[in-house]
């Protein structure tokens, strides 16, 4: 519905008309317009300024009243006056009661009331009834086609592309037969053969949400309608912000020391620390002047062979993997999860279940007798312990392995990527051609730095422990791998896949030689560093 309401137009309106829906709506503009800026008409509308502005000029560059931005509280308040969405948004559950959930319905909804095939009206049009009509369609990720998701095999997109199609499904599924049992969605929305909603309205209204979503604080996350019309540039160049008045309207404001010229764009940052992986995801593009991927997420299974997997699994409150992030010049990482991987019973870990006081039963871990009660603390637990050095050893020698995985799957699928035809004529548009290229140059950037520093740390500490055999089988193992490493970096992606190899295997050697040589000698040792 959504896709052919953009074609035939009954869903479309001419960006150079908000501006009468902006003065109709009471949002106030003060010197500036939204449009396409020349030269950029790739990147849609944005906030252009017409005259000159200056940060030490008081007014807001625009004021969107509370009640036109849209957040749960909107949502249900406008349900409040339409039945037929109460009914929906009821149905729903707990889904409904949600920002995502209230929100994409309403969204729906909205767009289902603008539809000229619509018999016999149902619905109460809002603001947003028109407002949609400003909206393009994103080509975020979800929309590319199989064959364009293959692009990023390699890359930590790939994975989160898949599962978040996966997810959508879900909620479209739910919010199908939760929906059917409403008699006129059942017949308007639903009927085989004219039912107007699709599962690709559902990502439609996903994608708006997801691309244009704000978080505001005190409302949370929200759309605001003419403010979500500002692109986005990172660092010195953002030269506006976005808050909330005492009122809680929403409000755009020139960033401090900024000062604008006629025809200047006006941009808000998405978020300065997010990832290149993110920034795709979310909006569909990676900005020019990135350079690096920023952050990265890897997914890290439990181990098949880990006897304490289930329950590891079972107790695991957070995200099953680590963060890799270069800020600055500097790389390093989080994930409390990887530290449950990294001990064992014969460590001091101990998993028991317990009666809870409703009479269920749930499983505790404990550390050396004493209870985890969330993961986040168990890194704290750790460092007191004498055994520490030998703990944080294995978990980088953890996040190194799963480093070279991931860059073995990106130069692994190099060829084949790069041999897929593209272009006019293909199945592959430019758009997501350039984007997957872009993305997994920089993610290779990424992973190698981040494979560098995990080879440093593994190396440097322990080595004038270890008895002298050892520390020049070491040595050896290591200055060849960093050498190998090295050829890796310099050279082309598809060039340095023997020398990445080389070097992974090597690295693994040294690593192997490094714990063993460490767990060897127990605590006396490690004592000793
Ligand atoms: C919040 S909307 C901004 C308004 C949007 N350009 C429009 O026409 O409605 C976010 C979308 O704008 C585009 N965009 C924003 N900043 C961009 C940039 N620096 N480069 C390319 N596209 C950008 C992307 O398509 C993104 O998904």
């Amino acid at each position: 519905m959504i896709e052919e309401g953009k074609t035939e137009g009954w869903l479309r309106l001419p960006i150079n008309t908000l501006q009468p829906w902006a003065t109709f709506n009471n949002v106030s503009l003060n010197g500036i317009k939204v449009g396409p800026q020349p030269g950029h008409e790739d990147r849609g509308s944005t906030v252009i300024a017409c005259q000159e502005l200056h940060a030490t000029d008081a007014a807001p560059l625009m004021i969107v009243p509370r009640d036109l931005v849209l957040s749960l509280e909107r949502v249900q308040e406008h349900a409040k006056t339409d039945k037929d969405f109460r009914a929906v948004l009821e149905a729903l559950g707990e889904f409904g009661r949600n920002p995502r959930g209230a929100i994409l319905s309403f969204l729906l909804m909205q767009n289902f009331i603008a539809c000229p095939s619509t018999t016999g009206k149902r619905g109460v049009t809002s603001p947003f009834t028109e407002y949609i009509k400003f909206l393009p369609l994103e080509l975020l990720p979800t929309f590319w086609t199989e064959a364009e998701r293959e692009l990023l095999t390699g890359t930590t997109l790939y994975s989160a592309v898949n599962a978040k199609l996966k997810s959508l499904y879900r909620e479209f599924e739910n919010l199908r037969s939760a929906t059917s049992k409403i008699s006129w969605c059942a017949e308007s929305w639903w009927d085989e053969i004219d039912g107007l909603i699709s599962f690709d309205d559902w990502l439609q209204v996903d994608a708006m949400y997801r691309s244009r979503a704000l978080e505001f604080p005190g409302i949370g996350d929200c759309m605001a309608p003419c403010i979500d019309m500002a692109n986005h540039s990172s660092g010195d160049a953002t030269m506006a912000i976005y808050e909330v008045d005492n009122d809680g309207n929403a409000l755009l404001l020139l960033r401090e020391g900024k000062d604008v010229r006629i025809n200047d764009e006006i941009t808000i940052t998405y978020g300065d620390n997010k990832g290149a992986c993110e920034m795709l995801f979310s909006y569909g593009f990676i900005e020019d002047e990135m350079e690096s991927a920023k952050e990265l997420f890897l997914h890290l299974p439990l181990p098949e062979d880990d006897p304490l997997a289930r329950a590891k699994a079972a107790v695991a409150d957070t995200a099953p993997g680590f963060k890799v992030f270069e800020h600055g010049q500097v790389i390093d990482w989080e994930g409390d999860y990887v530290w449950l991987l990294c001990v064992n019973e014969e460590d001091g870990l101990e998993f028991k279940v317990q009666r809870t006081i409703d009479g269920d039963r749930e499983i505790k871990a404990f550390w050396k007798e004493e209870v985890l009660s969330e993961v986040k603390a168990f890194k704290s637990l750790l460092q007191a312990d004498p055994m520490w050095e030998v703990f944080h050893l294995r978990a980088v020698s953890l996040l190194q392995d799963r480093v070279a995985s991931q860059l073995q799957a990106l130069y692994g699928s190099e060829d084949e990527v790069n041999a897929t035809p593209h272009g006019e004529g293909t199945s592959i548009r430019d758009r997501p051609w350039h984007l997957s290229q872009r993305l997994r140059t920089l993610e290779a950037g990424l992973l190698e730095k981040a494979y560098a520093h995990f080879e440093d740390l593994v190396s440097t500490p322990y080595h004038h422990s270890f008895p002298a055999g050892i520390a020049s089988v070491a040595g050896i193992l290591r200055v060849g791998s960093a050498f190998a490493n090295a050829c890796a970096r310099n050279w082309s992606l598809h060039k340095a896949k023997p020398f990445a190899l080389i070097s992974g295997l090597m690295t693994k050697i040294y690593k192997r030689t490094s714990l063993d040589a460490l767990q060897g000698w127990t605590i006396e040792t490690v004592n000793l560093i």
